[in-house]
């Protein structure tokens, strides 16, 4: 089979015939090789099996299938005409042939061809079911039912063509002539099923002439022959066109179909790349978009005309003059562009671009459109921005390591030299084990980071790595595996700070808060630590531990005479002294200023014993520090007040223990200083009152509880001179308070000042009133002055302002001062009492007898009046030595000239006894008790004053 040239030349397919004759010359060899090989029923029926492997004559798979596959349904739809017309011919052909012929070799010739004609029938049935009909075997079923069909009407030539009666002859070879001519027009679209339908057809007829014998019917079969031959040259002709449009049209339809998907697969790339494509003819100013140009304006594909106001609308407002500007630069030079951009898409989102383009030009070069694409590369900027982040955020501070699966160092960052002193190349390739490796950690520390980075992809952690030169330090290691998508670990990095400085800064922090850093001694808070501790968990069953609460005794005034940083000297060596006395368990820690605690521990479970053992190193602690001191070449000697407070296993709280060393230390204190002494309950209770009655007393004035009584002082006559002011205290809770409960405390806590300043001023308001009421106008009032309050620098001028204040007679107001207070610094007391003498103030000297009582002092000072002791008189008349010194101090006064006043006068043979020995001032609970002021004045009013002589 063959296809003709140009059809053959363009296609790659070869128009020579499949079995080429071997000599053209000898044309009955030509003959017989066309009847043996073209025309053999064999080489027909199983031509379409045949490869032609002939170079020349290629046709590939597919165009064999498609020509098949076009043959065929071709082939099938002319069987109904074409058994019509057999059926019509064969009818009309026995009508015609029964004239002459016997009917029962008609009726065989009949059925014969009936059976055939079925047979095409059914096959065609059978076709029309396949729901997949395979071409090639649908095909050889069909030419095999020719070839039934053409072996039927061959026997038509031999069955019904009659001997003597031409016309049924030529009639016979007219149908047969027509039948062929037929079929040659309905099976030209396949040459095998046309041969094997006309050559067994022809063959019979031929066959049956030439056995005729005359030469009228070897001449009919000559021009039979003759007609097969022409036939055939038309049918190869019909048949080489068709396959020729058939496979035209395949190639076509491949075509179509090879752009189409090219189209598509274009289509596809572009979306994926997000790269749209665009064409501007700028002769007429239209614009062709590709599908994605349509998406990247945010738009669906052909969704609107793409124009130059649809393209500049999408441009971002900062943008547009930047494109503008390019584009038309490229339109003017003809240059290609690129350019990146934004787009703001129609919900407003933005999108980067880069916008390539290159102008096309005319054969004579005006710029008639410009082609180019247009991709979306917001996302490689962000992947190119995060590149750009991850590369600085890897040369960061820290150092960075990356391995591989296998834990081999693949990159390090410059943090990482210059952290470990290994270079980069140094680093790489080795195994990131052996970079954390010290001699601080064991192997199962690295065993289980290991494995905790295996389970739980990360850890972290503190730990000690070696530099390049072999100094170990400390890191503060973050390891991470870093897995891919399918969650397979494809590396692991590590981060590390070298913490260093970290961690001396927070040692020193740790010292700072926890060391005293004058003497390095363990501070407050690490003492009150190491107690809980000792007090939870650091002492054994019944082990007694003792605290030694140490105030060095009169630091002060060293640091006051001799200066801060010479005290600061004897704190060190005093702590260093500490040290030596105790234990390596104990602890010997600085509460701040010049006092020390000392936690013992260890000691033994009987009590008496601990007590002495703790007495024992408080002992060899105090006589340590009574060892002089050389503090910048000068002698200094010390000593240190020791309260101790034994304690078991949690017996008390911290507080509470520090409490009780501490009022025995108040205890040593109190008992003359460099003194040991232990916590007594007794004491203990005595502290907490006092503790109580402090934080009281000093919201006492705040909350105005104090108040003034007045006690009468009078003449033997019964004439009232005066008023003694005695302070008092309206406690909330614990009603009247007595002043020997409170003044002392009170002065040793430093508020007698402010208190005694309130009396005073009190005092002088009252005087003022009396001073304003002619019955009390000749009142004097005397009003006590502690020490402390004497001795302050602002007395003078504070007593001054009061009076001026007040506007009272300084003469009415009366100062009582005691012995101890006169003799503390005499010098001193003399200038004040001077002072305020010139103002007019007088002085009495109160609880004399119990002192000194010299008269060489009391010549000195500018005193008015002497008081005795109510001691002295509470024994008169029943003591005779109480007697004597009544006696003494009254003829002290009167030698002096100044008056003399006895207090506490309880008793009438009192009074007598005083007025005998020529005493005449009286106070005492015989003429009246200390009272509020109403009951005062109401005693004034029924006592009127007796006039003096
Ligand atoms: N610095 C200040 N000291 C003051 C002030 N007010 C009082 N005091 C001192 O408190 C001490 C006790 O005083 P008080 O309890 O008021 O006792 C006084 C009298 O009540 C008591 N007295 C007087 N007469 C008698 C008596 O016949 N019998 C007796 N048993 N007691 C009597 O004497 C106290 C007065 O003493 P004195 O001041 O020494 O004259 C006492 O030391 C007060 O000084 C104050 O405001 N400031």
């Amino acid at each position: 089979m063959g296809v003709s040239r140009p059809f053959a030349g363009k296609y790659g397919l070869s128009s020579a015939p499949l079995f080429p004759p071997q000599n053209h010359s000898l044309l009955p060899q030509t003959l017989i090789n066309r009847l043996l090989f073209r025309y053999a029923p064999f080489r027909l029926l199983t031509a379409c099996r045949t490869v032609n492997t002939h170079p020349k004559n290629v046709r590939t798979t597919a165009e064999t299938a498609a020509l098949r596959s076009q043959q065929v349904p071709i082939l099938y739809a002319s069987i109904p005409v074409s058994l019509l017309g057999n059926a019509l011919i064969a009818l009309i052909l026995a009508g015609i042939q029964s004239q002459v012929l016997a009917a029962s070799a008609l009726l065989i010739w009949l059925t014969v061809l009936g059976v055939a004609l079925a047979f095409r029938w059914l096959l065609l049935l059978r076709y029309r079911k396949a729901s997949q009909p395979e071409p090639d075997l649908w095909l050889r079923r069909f030419r095999l039912s020719m070839l039934a069909t053409g072996v039927a009407w061959g026997l038509a030539s031999i069955l019904t063509f009659p001997v003597n009666t031409l016309p049924h002859q030529a009639f016979l070879a007219f149908a047969i002539a027509g039948l062929t001519a037929g079929a040659n027009t309905t099976l030209s679209v396949d040459r095998q099923s046309l041969l094997a339908f006309t050559l067994p057809t022809l063959i019979g007829l031929i066959t049956r002439l030439l056995t005729a014998g005359t030469t009228m019917h070897i001449a009919m079969a000559a021009m039979v022959m003759l007609y097969l031959l022409f036939t055939d040259m038309i049918a190869r002709r019909t048949h080489a066109a068709i396959v020729e449009n058939i496979l035209l049209r395949h190639a076509g339809t491949l075509r179509e179909q090879a752009l189409r998907s090219s189209m598509e697969r274009m289509k596809q790339a572009q979306q994926i790349a997000h790269l749209g494509s665009f064409e501007w003819d700028l002769r007429n100013n239209t614009l062709q978009w590709s599908d994605e140009h349509f998406r990247l304006w945010g738009l669906p594909p052909h969704s609107t005309t793409p124009s130059q106001a649809l393209f500049l609308r999408g441009i971002h407002p900062d943008d547009t003059d930047k494109v503008a500007q390019t584009i038309g630069n490229a339109r003017r030079s003809r240059q290609r562009y690129t350019l990146n951009h934004r787009v703001v898409w129609p919900d407003g989102s933005e999108r980067y671009m880069q916008n390539r383009g290159e102008v096309v030009t005319d054969t004579v070069g005006n710029a008639v459109a410009i082609k180019g694409t247009v991709q979306d590369i917001t996302e490689r900027r962000q992947t190119e921005e995060d590149l750009r982040i991850a590369a600085i955020a890897f040369e960061s501070l820290e150092g960075i390591v990356i391995t591989d699966t296998q834990k081999l160092i693949l990159k390090v960052n410059r943090a990482f030299t210059h952290i470990t002193g290994y270079s980069s190349a140094e680093a790489i390739g080795n195994p990131l084990g052996a970079l954390l490796k010290s001699s601080y950690h064991d192997s199962d520390f690295y065993r289980q980071l290991w494995q905790t980075l295996d389970n739980e992809g990360s850890w972290q952690g503190e730990i000690w790595s070696s530099r390049k030169n072999g100094e170990a330090f400390p890191a503060a290691l973050n390891l991470t595996s870093v897995t891919a998508k399918d969650g397979v670990t494809s590396h692991y990095v590590a981060t590390f700070f070298d913490i260093t400085e970290q961690k001396k800064s927070a040692a020193l922090i740790h010292n700072l808060a926890f060391y005293d850093p004058l003497t390095e001694l363990p501070n407050r808070r690490q003492m009150q630590d190491k107690l809980q501790f000792a007090l939870l968990a650091g002492l054994k069953h019944h082990q007694h531990g003792a605290l030694l609460f140490i105030d060095l005794d009169k630091f002060k005034e060293l640091n006051d005479t001799k200066g801060h940083h010479i005290g600061d000297l004897l704190l060190v060596e005093i702590a260093k002294r500490m040290k030596r006395c105790v234990g390596n368990d104990d602890t010997v820690s600085r509460q701040g200023g010049d006092e020390f605690v000392v936690i013992l521990t260890h000691l033994s479970d009987d009590f008496d014993e601990a007590t002495a053992q703790a007495e024992q190193v408080a002992e060899k602690i105090r006589d340590a520090i009574n060892q002089p001191f050389n503090l910048q070449g000068q002698d200094h000697y010390s000593s240190t007040s020791i309260g101790i407070s034994l304690f078991r296993h949690n017996e008390f709280s911290v507080d509470e223990l520090l409490l009780r060393a501490d009022t025995a230390m108040y205890q040593a204190k109190r008992c003359g200083r460099n003194t040991i002494r232990f916590f007594d309950p007794t004491t203990h209770a005595a502290m907490e009152v006092r503790i109580g009655l402090e934080a009281d007393l000093r919201t006492a004035l705040l909350n105005n509880e104090f108040s003034l009584y007045y006690q009468i002082q009078t003449l033997d006559s019964g004439y009232i001179t005066g008023a003694e002011a005695l302070l008092r205290w309206h406690h909330p809770e614990q009603g009247l308070i007595a002043p020997v409960k409170f003044i002392p405390l009170t002065e040793e806590i430093g508020l007698i000042t402010e208190i005694g300043y309130w009396t005073l001023e009190t005092a002088c308001i009252q005087l003022k009133a009396w001073a304003d009421n002619p019955a009390t106008a000749h009142l004097q009032l005397s009003v006590n002055v502690s020490p402390r309050q004497f001795h302050q620098d602002q007395f003078v001028e504070k007593v001054s302002a009061i009076i001026t204040n007040t506007g009272i007679d300084a003469s009415k107001l009366k100062l009582e001062l005691t012995e101890s207070l006169v003799l503390d610094d005499m010098n001193d007391t003399i200038k004040k009492m001077n002072r305020l003498k010139k103002m007019g103030v007088q002085f009495s000297l109160d609880d004399f007898g119990t002192g000194y009582s010299s008269l060489s002092y009391l010549t000195q000072l500018p005193l008015d009046q002497l008081k005795i002791d109510k001691s002295f008189v509470h024994n008169l008349t029943l003591k005779n030595a109480d007697n004597v010194i009544v006696q003494t101090i009254i003829g002290m006064a009167i030698t002096l000239g100044l008056d003399v006043i006895a207090e506490g006068v309880e008793t009438a043979e009192q009074a007598a006894f005083l007025k005998a020995n020529y005493c005449y001032h009286y106070q005492g609970y015989l003429f009246g008790k200390p009272v509020p002021l109403a009951e005062f004045e109401a005693a004034l009013a029924d006592m009127p004053p007796i006039k003096q002589d």
